[in-house]
């Protein structure tokens, strides 16, 4: 039976934030916390006091219509941009100040909207390259190739194979990364952002320009890897199957404002909810 087959419904509970958590995340601190966080374009106000609490093992989501707001909020938490106003912590620490750098190391990493992989390079180098932050040495130790720099350069070999093979990707090691089907390009930006060793992956659109099969694959994998690393996941989707398939707690933004939090069943059934998709499809149609 599948991952997804076996899934039970998540109980969610609320927390002092105003938001819910898996009941099984309770009493852990969160990994993340967005008290009034927002950020303004001259004029335009993109995301306004935006309060959020992720559970340390959530699968989070994040939906609205086009232009709400979305992929600003993984920019402010990833320190794309800095907030105007408010707070990010990331397992407790305050996100202030920190640059993209800093934020990746301190736990959060992400995938992109648009696939942002190094084409010319093998996959098992992107992988490589993830795994940067945690396997240094010295620079003059690769110049002269000295016992030291072998040594981890097989430990980096070995973590990207292991990497690699949760996926089904150690066969395609070798191949330039420009070259893979587009699926498991979307895949290995996964397994890239995952090694950076992060406590809350943000995926942005992952499913974007995927089939239903492709799709049904990268829900599977998702619970994997909440699963295997017992890490948090949020995610921006459009696909409404996938959100409501393996989200526990949903945060919906409209014009940059958060209209709802809840479960898949309550956010299904919330009419500012389904005013704001109904509203943005009249205006498309
Ligand atoms: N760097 C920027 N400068 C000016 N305006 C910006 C900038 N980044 C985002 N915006 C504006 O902020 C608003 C929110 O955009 P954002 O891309 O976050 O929406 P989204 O919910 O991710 O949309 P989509 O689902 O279409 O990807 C939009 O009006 C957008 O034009």
């Amino acid at each position: 039976m599948s991952r997804l087959e076996k899934r039970q419904v998540t109980k969610m509970v609320p927390v002092p934030s105003h938001s819910i958590v898996p009941e099984r995340d309770v009493d852990k601190a969160p990994i993340l916390e967005c008290s009034h966080l927002g950020i303004d374009f001259g004029g335009l106000t993109a995301v306004n006091d935006f309060n959020l609490t992720v559970g340390r093992t959530e699968i989070a989501g994040l939906i609205g219509p086009n232009g709400a707001g979305k992929t600003t909020v993984f920019n402010l938490l990833t320190k794309v941009y800095q907030p105007t106003r408010g707070t990010i912590l990331i397992d407790g620490k305050d996100t202030h100040g920190m640059n993209t750098v800093q934020v990746n190391r301190a736990g959060i990493a992400r995938t992109f909207q648009n696939i942002r992989l190094f084409d010319k390079l093998s996959v098992e180098d992107n992988v490589k390259i993830g795994l940067h932050n945690q396997i240094r040495y010295p620079m003059w130790s690769g110049v002269f190739r000295m016992p030291g720099y072998w040594k981890k350069e097989k430990l980096a070999h070995e973590s990207a194979m292991e990497l690699l093979h949760l996926f089904d990707m150690e066969g395609l090691a070798n191949h330039q990364a420009g070259s893979l089907p587009y699926g498991a390009q979307r895949r290995l930006e996964i397994v890239r952002a995952l090694a950076t060793n992060p406590s809350l992956l943000l995926l942005d659109e992952p499913a974007a320009g995927m089939n239903p099969s492709e799709t049904a694959d990268l829900m599977e994998n998702i619970l994997k890897i909440r699963d295997t690393f017992q890490i948090a996941i949020m995610l921006i989707e459009h696909d409404m199957n996938l959100v409501m398939g393996i989200c526990e707690g949903i945060c919906v933004l409209n014009f940059g404002q958060v209209i709802a939090k809840g479960t898949p069943e309550e956010i299904q059934n919330n009419p500012r909810v389904i005013e704001a998709y109904l509203g943005s499809q009249k205006k498309e149609g």
